[in-house]
């Protein structure tokens, strides 16, 4: 198994990596897209920091890659959409660096608030210059935070330590939340125009690009301070170099570019009220420690098929949900691979009914194995729990989820319908307490079977006989009966059997039940 580690990551996260049996870690820091192509054809993960452009070509190139593990929170070096559609878990370690961010974040405001590292610079030029670097008090002053998640938050609160009066900004932000941390709930609008310093800790999407723009520049006060040490790209340099030099802007203190590492004549460099770094925000030696032992753990656990918290590109579990919804993981899959295998012709849609006490948890993951379990039968190991949502859309499968939290019958209820060129077909299971999964319906039929091994499953008119003859065709072929489930709806109409069996039926024997008078439908259904 090969770990290939692009990007510099904190040996004491890699250890966890190297225990892992059959692993060969392999660290090529540098990379060229073309060298990286070549490095990872043959890995099964992928580990980078935010220097490693995982570009969707890459991502094709990889021929076993299973995770790409982002030791740091910021994921836009990694084409998602590329990951997502190949099947690869992105995993990232959110927590691990937020305070080194925070306090960055802090130490830049600082820099620029009393110009430190140019009243530095200038001592080391031979002066003693006391004049040129008379800077503004923080106590007394508003600041917008711009995206209040786990970084701004920190920096909120080390904000409100300096007596500073602070605006938050994000739509996710509630009165109540901003009420508990002593933040003013502001709209953009509002917190960009009453600032006297604005930092971002928004991540960069399609929406936060640009978000600092030259419009947003002319709405705030003259001789605002700005701060980025979230994503280059968040601020639009060329607007905000305009602010510079009309003097709108006082100061900013950057550690991230729209491209990095920044061009050395890139026009911001030529402001003396800016300062920069390299992007230092996650460099302390804690978080470095912190997110390699984060990532690297995630890593193992999907690289051994354990659950795992921290996905960007799929729904993670908490503990509480996959303890109470791991065995419908597996009766979903099992329910979609057992209807994908009664349905002739390609499937239009799938309903998906959540009855009972399941209906009133979030069942996301249970949708995605009931899909991969459906198309996995038709397209085989290609298919998982992150790309199957798209590849049932790539195939034009309209999935529908429905809720009954109140179902009579059952505690709890998974069932699916679905409808193909054929017809429609219905197939229900439950979770029966000290019993397991159990298929409970087929086709409008009660049963009750566990949805495991191999099966032969008839529909046919019930009528003395009937069992004996399927019995003595399965005979003839050496195939053992494991055991038997029938089903009716009334003496003498259809009637539906499942045979559990030692091996799969095979197509000629099928042919041969599917002869008799009497069966309207039969399959050999492999579980
Ligand atoms: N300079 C550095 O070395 C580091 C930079 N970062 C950057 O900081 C970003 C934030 O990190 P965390 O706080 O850990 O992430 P987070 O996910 O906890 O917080 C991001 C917040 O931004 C908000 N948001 C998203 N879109 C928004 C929008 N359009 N307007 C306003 N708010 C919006 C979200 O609701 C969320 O609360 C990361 O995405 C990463 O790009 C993170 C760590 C180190
Ligand atoms: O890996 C790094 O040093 C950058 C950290 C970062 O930008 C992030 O975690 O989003």
């Amino acid at each position: 198994m090969k770990i290939l580690v692009t990007d510099d990551i904190s040996p004491l996260g890699l250890a966890q990596l190297e225990a892992l049996p059959g692993a060969s870690l392999v660290v090529r820091t540098g990379l060229s897209e073309p060298e990286l192509m070549e490095e990872i054809r043959d890995a099964d993960a992928l580990l980078v920091r935010s220097q490693t452009q995982v570009t969707e070509r890459v991502i094709e190139a990889a021929q076993r890659l299973r995770v790409i593990g982002r030791a740091g929170v910021g994921v836009d070096n990694i084409d998602l959409a590329a990951a997502t559609r190949k099947g690869v878990v992105v995993v990232n370690a959110p927590d691990g660096n937020t305070i080194a961010a925070a306090e960055h974040t802090f130490a830049m405001l600082i820099a620029s608030a009393r110009y430190i590292p140019q009243a530095d610079a200038s001592i080391r030029r031979g002066k003693w210059d006391r004049k040129s670097f008379v800077g503004v008090e923080l106590r007394g002053k508003t600041i917008a935070v711009l995206g209040m998640g786990r970084i701004g938050t920190e920096v909120a609160k080390r904000a409100m330590a300096f007596g500073m009066r602070v605006l938050g900004y994000d739509p996710f932000l509630t009165e109540e939340r901003a009420r508990e941390l002593g933040v003013i709930r502001k709209s953009l609008e509002e917190a960009i125009a009453e600032a006297d310093f604005i930092t971002v800790h928004t991540p960069l999407t399609k929406e936060t690009r640009h978000m600092l723009n030259r419009d947003a520049f002319a709405r705030m006060k003259e001789g605002v301070r700005i701060v980025n040490c979230a994503r280059g790209g968040i601020i639009d340099e060329e607007a905000l170099c305009e602010a510079l030099a009309s003097g709108k802007v006082a100061a900013a203190a950057l550690d991230v570019f729209e491209q990095e590492p920044i061009p050395a004549d890139h026009p911001l460099l030529s402001f003396p009220n800016v300062v920069v770094t390299p992007h230092l925000g996650a460099s302390t030696h804690e978080a470095q420690v912190n997110v390699a032992i984060d990532v690297a753990a995630e890593v193992v656990r999907v690289l051994r098929g354990e659950p795992f918290r921290n996905a960007v590109n799929m729904p993670s579990l908490t503990k509480e949900q996959k303890e109470v919804l791991e065995p419908y993981l597996l009766l979903g899959e099992q329910l979609g691979l057992f209807i994908a295998q009664l349905v002739d012709g390609s499937i239009a849609d799938l309903e998906i009914t959540y009855g009972g006490q399941l209906a009133n948890y979030d069942v996301a993951f249970v949708t995605r194995t009931v899909l991969k379990g459906l198309l996995g039968y038709r397209h085989g190991d290609e298919v998982n729990y992150v790309n199957a949502p798209y590849l049932a859309e790539q195939s034009g499968l309209s999935v529908r989820e429905t809720k009954q939290p109140r179902s009579k019958v059952y505690t709890n209820l998974l069932a699916l319908r679905v409808r193909s060129e054929d017809g429609e077909h219905r197939i229900a299971g439950t979770l029966f307490n000290g019993f397991g999964p159990r298929i409970i319906e087929i086709d409008g039929y009660s049963v009750d079977a566990p949805p495991q091994g191999k099966i032969l499953f008839t529909r046919h008119v019930d009528k003395p006989g009937m069992i004996g003859k399927i019995g003595t065709w399965l005979g003839n072929a050496d195939i053992n009966i494991a055991g038997m489930q029938v089903g009716r709806k009334e003496t003498g109409g259809e009637a539906v059997m499942l045979l559990s069996v030692d091996r799969k039926v095979p197509e000629d024997v099928l042919a041969q039940i599917r002869q008799m008078e009497g069966i309207r439908f039969v399959r050999a259904i492999d579980l």
